[in-house]
């Protein structure tokens, strides 16, 4: 494996709640909490999990759009989180995201070649026909027509549109690119034509990925390691196949086995079946997080946390991991 690129301890990311009486903080949503990994470089790294377990706000956090309650994130030796605003934006250049509505994400009163050409403008000082030379090559490179630069977002389908985010966030020649479900929202037969670029875009540039997905039947095929999160932690993480193979947390059973694209050779996988909602972020249950839900709860699981346990390049966060 390559040498880690990004560097992540113990980081949390907290909101405050105030719904109360002149605006009175009433709660903390625990989005992330007290996650650390590391991120190779030229790896795609899935983090897969339900709605709402704090996948963006994690992948938010490590690129500064959101700055964490606690703990560091070392982007090639610097940490990220102790930055000053100068040194935060050369940074910028180097780490992006793709968001998962490409619509929402691109000012509808722009051209797209004004889009693309909009963090050059912001982050270095070409010259008008350098700008508009490297508009085109990015423009060729994801697999949109030169002459489409004129053109307003609304003109595009799902899928070109996405490929104008991927254009812009390449922009800058970035090494890690956020990948906030940048194909939940297209169709199947378009969610492969992106994901075939994305990867190469990815050995073309060198690029590393953290690619966020609430769909593991999505990541299977094409990310080098899976981190499962369930309400802010981190349950389970290792080589893709590995934990598609054997999953060692009940919970990364439980997704495996609700995933929407059937595998035969999972055909006689034991059914789980989860009971109750996932709890809330405000109030996380005691103990493991996942045990109100867990068909294999014990005593233990319900009043203490359990510790990350290693097993040869895997880790996963369980008092009884399957193994
Ligand atoms: N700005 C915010 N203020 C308060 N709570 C927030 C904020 N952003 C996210 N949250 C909460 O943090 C938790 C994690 O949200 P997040 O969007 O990171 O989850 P997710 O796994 O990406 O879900 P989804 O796939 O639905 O986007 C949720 O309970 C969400 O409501």
């Amino acid at each position: 494996m390559d040498k880690p690129l990004m560097q992540v301890r113990n980081v949390k990311k907290y909101f405050p709640v105030d719904k109360g009486l002149f605006g009175k903080k009433t709660g903390t949503v625990h989005a992330v909490d007290d996650i650390s990994f590391d991120v190779y470089e030229k790896e795609t790294l899935a983090i897969v999990g339900e709605s709402g377990c704090g996948k963006s706000t994690l992948g938010r956090t490590l690129i500064r759009l959101l700055d964490a309650t606690e703990g560091t994130a070392h982007f090639e030796g610097r940490d990220i989180f102790s930055l000053s605003q100068n040194e935060l934006r050369q940074l910028r250049k180097e780490m992006q995201i793709i968001f998962q509505d490409p619509f929402a994400s691109l000012n509808p009163r722009m051209k797209v070649s004004d889009i693309i050409a909009e963090p050059l403008i912001t982050h270095e000082s070409l010259g008008k026909k350098e700008r508009e030379d490297r508009v085109a090559e990015l423009m060729e490179l994801v697999g949109l027509r030169k002459a489409y630069g004129s053109r307003y977002p609304h003109m595009f389908s799902g899928g070109q549109r996405q490929r104008i985010g991927i254009a812009r966030a390449l922009a800058l020649h970035p090494k890690f690119i956020v990948c906030d479900e940048p194909v939940s929202a297209l169709d199947v037969s378009i969610q492969s034509q992106i994901i075939n670029l994305l990867q190469k875009l990815q050995e073309q540039n060198n690029l590393t990925y953290l690619f966020i997905s609430h769909d593991l039947s999505v990541v299977r095929y094409f990310s080098d390691r899976i981190g499962v999160m369930f309400l802010g932690k981190m349950m389970e993480l290792g080589p893709t196949e590995e934990v598609y193979r054997q999953p060692l947390h009940p919970y990364t059973k439980f997704l495996i086995a609700a995933a929407p694209v059937p595998d035969p050779r999972s055909r006689n996988q034991e059914k789980l079946i989860l009971e109750g909602d996932i709890p809330s972020p405000l109030r996380p249950p005691s103990g493991c997080r996942f045990h109100t839900r867990c068909p294999y709860v014990q005593d233990i699981c319900k009043s203490k946390e359990p510790e990350i346990q290693q097993f040869d390049g895997r880790s996963v966060a369980c008092h009884f991991p399957l193994v």
